[in-house]
């Protein structure tokens, strides 16, 4: 039996493809042997050394330890593009409310008093206050061209504004799928003067924290607009507050409230809605919960934000799965151990990412405790399983 302990609610079409059979889930459980979550920030919780993976139902990883994980032997499994669509959505939403002061209008309709005849005589003569502008023919800046940023940049293209983009690390898969005339910029400078609206979509790193500081905000054309449905920490919200109070920028909206942040005249802050939807905690949660499935039951690894991807077509006899460090001899002296074992291998996969490597072989026979111990003694390895029969 494998048991699933959930940090946070995760869809239950999700938990629906771990059998009951085979599967324990709950958010109390000792000794999980994975760990499925959202936004729970897991940086300071004690992690059992019984978790082999780890599986975050979203896009970003940054609540969890991955480096810490990955020291461990500990897969840590996101939901790449699966939420894609309902960031997009909230972005293109976030867009119009900034454009139209839909959230300014919408305050003020509230907060009409008096009979109808009244209100519709404070409607006529308020509403010049929130008068606003179009998309067309508006520029759209696009830092991040991943899942999320790639859908927005097309979806804006269909709304008929012009579209550029920056990143420098864009893969070839997203950049087949952007349409033809998003245009590159040569940098986030290049791409902040020429922006009327600049959205984010890049993972909060070391590399990312602060990209928008005061200083890059004064790059920016008078009346821009900023959108970050990204991560709290991509811009720098006091230099943000700072432009707005100045008049150098329109508008700000994001994901991310805080108290600087939600009583801003002319800022408009969601809490973290950027997934919430049915069908994005869906996929999310049928995702991460098949990764963590098939890495439970065949050590076989997809999407994995820290270690290679690695398919090796099981039967469910004998198999180790061993997580070690990427360096030479690994694989010389688990098979010397192996053969000393009396164990004959039978099929075998080694695939490495970075500082760490993935090794799963079959044998033809159970691999005994004695010998697993041996394995898991060898130095540079960091986890040993043993799967199937
Ligand atoms: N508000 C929400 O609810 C919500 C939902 C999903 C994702 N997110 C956030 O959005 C981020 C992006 O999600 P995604 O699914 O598009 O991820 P993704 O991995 O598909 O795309 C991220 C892109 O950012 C690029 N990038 C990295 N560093 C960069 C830099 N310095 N400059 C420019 N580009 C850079 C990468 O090359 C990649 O193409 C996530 O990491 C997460 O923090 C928020
Ligand atoms: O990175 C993500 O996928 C988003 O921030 C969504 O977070 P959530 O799953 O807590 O809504």
């Amino acid at each position: 039996m494998f048991k699933i302990q959930t940090l946070n609610n995760i869809s239950v079409a999700g938990l629906e493809r771990l059998p009951r059979d085979r599967y324990e889930v709950a958010s109390e459980i000792a000794n999980p042997d994975a760990i499925l979550v959202r936004s729970a920030k897991m940086h300071e919780l004690p992690i059992a050394p019984s978790v082999k993976a780890i599986g975050r139902a979203g896009a970003g990883t940054n609540n969890v330890p991955v480096a810490a994980m990955t020291g461990r032997g500990v897969a840590v499994f996101n939901a790449p593009g699966a939420n894609a669509n309902a960031v997009k959505e909230l972005v293109i939403a976030g867009m119009l409310i900034a454009a139209r002061n839909i959230a300014q209008a919408w305050q003020f309709s509230r907060s009409l008093t008096g009979d109808d005849a009244a209100i519709s005589q404070a409607v006529e003569s308020g509403k010049k206050q929130f008068g606003g502008f179009e998309l067309p023919g508006r520029t759209l800046g696009v830092i991040g061209l991943g899942a999320i940023g790639v859908k927005v940049a097309n979806a804006a293209r269909a709304l008929g504004m012009k579209v550029i983009g920056y990143d420098p690390t864009i893969t070839v898969r997203r950049a087949w799928q952007l349409e033809s005339d998003v245009q590159a910029a040569l940098s986030i400078d290049d791409l902040l003067a020429r922006s009327d609206f600049v959205t984010f979509h890049v993972p909060l790193t070391d590399a990312t924290r602060h990209m928008i500081n005061a200083e890059r905000i004064q790059t920016l054309p008078k009346n821009a607009v900023l959108l970050n449905f990204s991560r709290e920490g991509i811009l720098d919200d006091a230099a943000v507050v700072a432009a707005l109070d100045q008049g150098h920028l329109y508008a700000y909206c994001c994901d991310f409230p805080s108290n600087l942040l939600k009583d801003h005249p002319r800022v408009v802050t969601l809490p973290h809605l950027g997934a919430s939807t049915r069908e994005a905690e869906d996929n999310c949660a049928i995702m991460v919960a098949d990764q963590i499935r098939e890495y439970l039951e065949s050590g076989n690894v997809t999407n994995a934000v820290n270690f290679p991807e690695i398919c090796l077509p099981f039967n469910g006899d004998h198999r180790l799965a061993i997580v070690n460090s990427n360096v030479p001899n690994m694989v010389g002296q688990i098979s010397t151990d192996l053969a000393a074992a009396g164990l004959n291998i039978i099929d075998m996969l080694n695939r490495s990412r970075g500082d760490v490597a993935v090794t799963l072989i079959d044998v033809d026979q159970r691999c005994s405790d004695e010998t697993l111990a041996r394995l898991q003694g060898i130095s540079g390895v960091l986890s040993v399983r043993r799967l199937g029969g």
